[in-house]
């Protein structure tokens, strides 16, 4: 944090560039056994999680990626019972998860408990879902957790932060095998898959792994202001080789879909899966 202003470098993942967020005030800053996790209250877009320098939530604009992961996957699957979320420890992808009747149990095992427990204390509009019935929290590596799964989830989301890091495993073949094995027969994933300004190289190589493991593989995007670029894709993959994951298997009554998302609908649904001509070009 340099004059009051946090500054996402980094040379690696976004190099040049840099979304900066003014800060009001440190919350709490610690290192974790996993990566440094950096708490904030920005002046405008409410508080703000960083790991490892990289913003993985701000209060403002989470929600377009939250419901975007979520409901792409859920809405993909004909009958979803047992949704687990690989990552998200910050709970805002198991706030969308319980939104679904037809779900039964939401699991979720993200690697690192600071996550969790910092989220409980500074994001509650996130945590929110936590100590709902239908929750099950498990801490741990989510690729060996996978190994102890076959053939139980309906939907397995994979709300990862970034290839360099903690996460890195999480974006390689053997793990969609993984995933591929934890899911039931017309099982339904979806990932955090970046930005195609920055990252078509990863997406590239993304698109592919899966395509070997699922017969169906489509990479869709939203908008959020605090991702570099602005932006932000998911890997949505089925098992079932006629599904058609660009249209939402469920229709709520606008009213109702209005009254459960925020940025999510049928509409940008459909429209999320929609490329411009060079990245459809590049992902063919
Ligand atoms: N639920 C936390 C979201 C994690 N996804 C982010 C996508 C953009 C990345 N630069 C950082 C992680």
């Amino acid at each position: 944090i340099v004059d009051g202003w946090f500054r996402e470098i980094s040379d690696t993942m976004w190099p040049g560039e840099a979304m900066t967020l003014k800060v009001e005030k440190v919350l709490h800053h610690e290192k974790s056994k996993y990566q440094d996790v950096l708490v904030f209250k920005s002046t405008d877009f409410g508080n703000v999680l960083v790991l490892d320098n990289a913003i993985q939530v701000t209060e403002r604009d989470e929600f377009s990626y939250q419901e975007m992961i979520t409901h792409l996957a859920v809405n993909s699957h004909p009958n979803p019972k047992k949704v687990l979320v690989i990552g998200g420890g910050d709970g805002g992808v198991l706030r969308e998860i319980v939104k679904h009747e037809s779900v039964e149990e939401a699991w979720l095992c993200d690697i690192d408990e600071a996550v969790i427990r910092l989220s409980k204390e500074y994001l509650p509009g996130l945590s929110c879902a936590y100590d709902h019935p239908k929750v099950k929290v498990h801490i741990g590596d989510g690729f060996q957790f996978l190994r102890d799964f076959k053939n139980t989830f309906d939907v397995i989301i994979t709300d990862s932060s970034d290839p360099e890091g903690p996460a890195e495993t999480l974006f390689q073949k053997p793990y969609f095998q993984l995933l591929n094995e934890a899911l039931t027969e017309k099982g339904v994933i979806t990932t955090q898959a970046e930005s195609f300004w920055i990252h078509l190289p990863i997406i590239k190589d993304l698109k592919k792994a899966c395509s070997q493991v699922f017969p169906v593989a489509e990479y869709a995007w939203t908008s959020i202001p605090t991702y570099p670029t602005g932006m932000i894709g998911f890997m949505v993959c089925s098992k079932d080789k006629d599904a058609n994951v660009k249209k939402p298997l469920r229709e709520l009554p606008e009213a109702k879909e209005n009254e459960l998302y925020k940025y999510y609908n049928k509409k940008v649904h459909e429209a999320s899966f929609v490329l411009p001509n060079w990245v459809a070009k590049e992902l063919q």
